[in-house]
Order: structure tokens, then sequence, then C-alpha cells
């Protein structure tokens, strides 16, 4: 007997039957209300760029899904800006050398991940980051000898093991550096990449250095040309906040991503509350917290369930040049270990 014949009654959908009609008591669902970052990518245009950007970078995760398996860290890094004309003369910048990001991607290239390097146009690089920016002219560097120029033998030792990491890193095409300036195209950018990330799942690791701007001009309010002086003398701004797109990459954007978060303060007595209470607002994986005048030499990682501990340089480490990131990035590879391991036996048990 078919499933129909045994039903004892037709459903009929189309007549109205007004003893179900919705009971007028209960109170009107509120409109389902764009959340803020869906409004600010409806009012705000794309990067012109965005779609040659995100064909490279899904060569570059299907290159490593295919022929790597590698894990792949999104490390951002530098400042965005925050234009105050159509026309761009004047804008609000966020610090950042991006010593922390360039850093951190050499150690973790080095530690086996393929690296996104998503970072503020001439900001530092990794590994050429030894040599530009710095106060030595890269000039001198090199020496003249018998009409040829040359590598000064002060430096050709330490400049040639960093050749030899940066070759390594460009042959096994395991660096895409990826340019941003200002707070939009960032945020555009850091939406589409880790989009494009879900492909490797929980091996993707986002470790989000970059120094975000909180605010922005509006486009509605953005003045097509540079701003005159006002008679006043008084330039007066009226900013939005940048929506919170932490908690979107959570919960949307990079479900199985593990990301570490960056907090940036100049008060060392609000930086490991601040870190805990983004940790508990976006429920990520980790905050590390740093003070703007010792973010060289200590950082303090917050975890969840309250594990937070301190990772300091020693003044003798310090003098000998080692680089904090050098402790910071196999502690978050770890915690990314776990996170990889939690989610393949969460699989298994499904
Ligand atoms: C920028 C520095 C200090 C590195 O310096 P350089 O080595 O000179 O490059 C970095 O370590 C850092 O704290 N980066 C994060 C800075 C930052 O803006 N953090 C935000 C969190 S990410 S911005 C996220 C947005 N506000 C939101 O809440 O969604 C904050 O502190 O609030």
């Amino acid at each position: 007997m078919s499933p129909q014949a045994r039903r004892n009654s037709v459903f009929h959908t189309s007549i109205p039957d007004a003893g179900c009609a919705i009971d007028r008591n209960i109170p009107d669902f509120p409109i389902a209300q764009l959340s803020d970052e869906e409004k600010y990518f409806r009012t705000y245009k794309a990067p012109p760029y965005l779609d040659e950007i995100e064909e490279e970078v899904r060569k570059f995760i299907d290159y490593h899904a295919t022929h790597t398996g590698k894990r792949v860290a999104l490390i951002t890094s530098g400042g965005t800006t925050v234009p105050l004309e159509n026309n761009t003369v004047r804008f609000i910048d966020n610090f950042s050398a991006g010593t922390r990001g360039a850093t951190s991607a050499e150690y973790f290239l080095e530690n086996g991940y393929a690296v996104i390097f998503l970072y503020r146009e001439f900001s530092l690089l990794p590994y050429s980051r030894h040599y530009s920016h710095t106060t030595n002219c890269f000039l001198d560097y090199m020496t003249e000898s018998n009409n040829k120029v040359e590598i000064n033998p002060d430096f050709a030792h330490e400049m040639l093991i960093i050749l030899r990491k940066y070759k390594k890193a460009k042959d096994s095409n395991s660096l895409l550096v990826i340019p941003f300036t200002t707070v939009n195209q960032y945020l555009y950018t850091l939406r589409s990449i880790a989009i494009l990330l879900q492909k490797v799942g929980s091996k993707a690791l986002f470790f989000l250095a970059a120094a975000v701007s909180d605010f922005f001009l509006p486009q509605s309010r953005m003045p097509q040309h540079k701003i005159q002086s006002q008679s006043t003398g008084k330039l007066i701004i009226d900013l939005e906040q940048v929506p919170k797109f932490l908690r979107r990459l959570v919960d949307n954007w990079a479900p199985s991503g593990m990301i570490v978060s960056f907090k940036l303060e100049t008060d060392s007595s609000i930086l490991i509350d601040k870190a805990k209470t983004a940790l508990d607002r976006y429920q990520h994986q980790l905050v590390i917290g740093n003070l703007l005048q010792s973010r060289k030499k200590e950082v303090v990682i917050v975890a969840p369930n309250d594990q937070s501990h301190s990772i300091k340089l020693s003044d003798r480490e310090v003098k000998e040049n080692l680089e904090i990131e050098s402790l910071i990035v196999p502690e978050v590879a770890e915690h990314h270990e776990k996170w990889i391991s939690d989610h393949i036996k969460n699989e298994q048990e499904s």
C-alpha cells in the first residue's frame, strides 16, 4: 500500500483556515535587521581589484591543499587608514610598522606553514624587513671592489641566512603577499580570503596582527575634494564605528579556522581585562595582548578558561636580538595542532 493510500486525510495547503490564522495576540516578529556588517558591505563598494586577488588566493590555497597539505596561516599586518576625502589627501592612520606581522610570517614559514600575508602597502615585509626601513641605508650593505658591487663582508653571513630562507619560501610557493591601505580594502579582502580558506577547514589559522581602525567616515559624508581649512579654524569629523568584523569572522567567514587576535593597549592596568573581554565577546581561540611601549619584548597570551600567561624577553635576550615572535609562533602553532586534532576527533565522532 503506497504511503498516499495509507494517509486518511489529504493535506490542502491552499484553503485558508481562519481557525489557524496567526494569533494576533502574539507580538509581531521584528523585521530581520541587517547586521552592522551586512549594512557596511551593502553601503561600501568592494575594491575594484578584489576578483583578481580572490583568483590568486584560490590558486594558492588549491596548490597547498593538493600538493603540500600544509596548514595555511593568514597573517594580517600593518595599520589600516580611514580616508577623509574621496580624493584622499588626509586620512586617519592606525599605528603599526608591520614588525609583528612580518616577523611572525617568517617564523610560521619556518614552522611549516604556507602564509598569506595581508599587509599595509609599504609596511614591513617578511625577509626584506631586515634591510628596508632600517636605520642603515640598503647601500651600506654593499661595497665596491674591482669596479664591481659586492656584499659588505660585515653583513654577508647574516644576509646569506636570510636570503636562503627567502628563496626557500619563494621557490616552494609558500608565501603570498597581498596589500591593503584603507580599512575598507582590509575588510573586503579579509572576508574574501577567510571564505576561500574554508576549503582547508581547521588547518586555516588567522593571526590578526593588523592595527584595524575602529571608526570610519561613511561615503555619504565623505567630501569629494580636499577639505579646505575653515575660517573657524576647526575641523569637525563625524565618524561611525567600524563593524565588529571579528564576530563575523568567527561565526560565518571562518567557522572552522583557528582565530588569534591581538589586543593593543597603552595602559597596562587594563590590558588583560580587555584581552579577556575580547575573547569572551568573540569566542575565538586566543588573544595576544600587548602594550604599544613594550610590544617587542613582552606579550600576554590569553586563552579560554582563564589560561593566560606572559612571554617576556630578558634584558640579555633583548641584547642578543632574540625576537619575541620566535617564542610566540611555536606556541600558537602548538595550540593550532590541538585545534586540528580536536576537529578531526569531532568529525570522526559525528
Ligand atoms: C600593531 C601591533 C602592536 C604590532 O606593532 P608593529 O610590530 O609595529 O606592527 C600588534 O602587535 C597589535 O597589537 N595588533 C592589533 C592591534 C589592534 O588594532 N587590535 C584591535 C583588535 S583587532 S581590530 C578588531 C575590531 N576593533 C573589532 O573589535 O572587531 C584592538 O586592540 O581592539
